[in-house]
């Protein structure tokens, strides 16, 4: 495959976590991973073959230890993001029900914030309109 841009961009699944109380999930990236340090709504990478959804329910099993109810997940918007060393297509998707308690299953801090928290914490540029998306649900 040449080594294109087109040919690095990344397909990811995110899921935007809502517990009960309407608070959201967020974790804290891996140091040494791409956008290390930083907060961000849990998911990772389509596979081919893979529905978003699908996706979003795999890896956030493997990522937290819950299982999704995929019947209640509902696309909130899609972000086209180039990092320079990277292109990525966020998928980002509201998760309203689960089973079981989330965990940092790779070692990963997680928190539960309020929406009108989210602004606090440094996140991947990408996310600022994930954030603001999540703002204006919560008017
Ligand atoms: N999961 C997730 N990824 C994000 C967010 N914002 C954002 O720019 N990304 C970018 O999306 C890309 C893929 O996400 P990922 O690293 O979670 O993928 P993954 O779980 O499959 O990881 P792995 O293949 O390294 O194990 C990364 O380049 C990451 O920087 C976000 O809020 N959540
Ligand atoms: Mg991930």
């Amino acid at each position: 495959m040449p080594n294109t841009v087109a040919s690095k961009r990344v397909h990811v699944a995110v899921g935007v976590i809502y517990n009960p109380q309407g608070e959201i999930l967020i974790a804290r990236r891996h140091d040494d991973a791409h956008q290390g340090g930083l907060w961000e709504f849990p998911g990772g990478k389509v596979e081919t073959g893979e529905t978003v959804c699908d996706a979003l329910a795999r890896e956030l099993h493997e990522e937290l230890g819950i299982v999704v109810h995929t019947a209640s997940c509902t696309q909130l918007l899609e972000i086209r993001h180039d990092y320079t060393d990277k292109v990525v297509l966020l998928d980002v998707w509201k998760v309203l029900k689960f089973d079981g308690e989330a965990l940092g299953k790779e070692g990963q801090p997680l928190k539960w914030v309020q929406p009108q928290a989210l602004p606090e914490y440094d996140f991947p540029a990408a996310n600022v309109a994930i954030v603001d998306a999540i703002l204006k649900l919560a008017d």
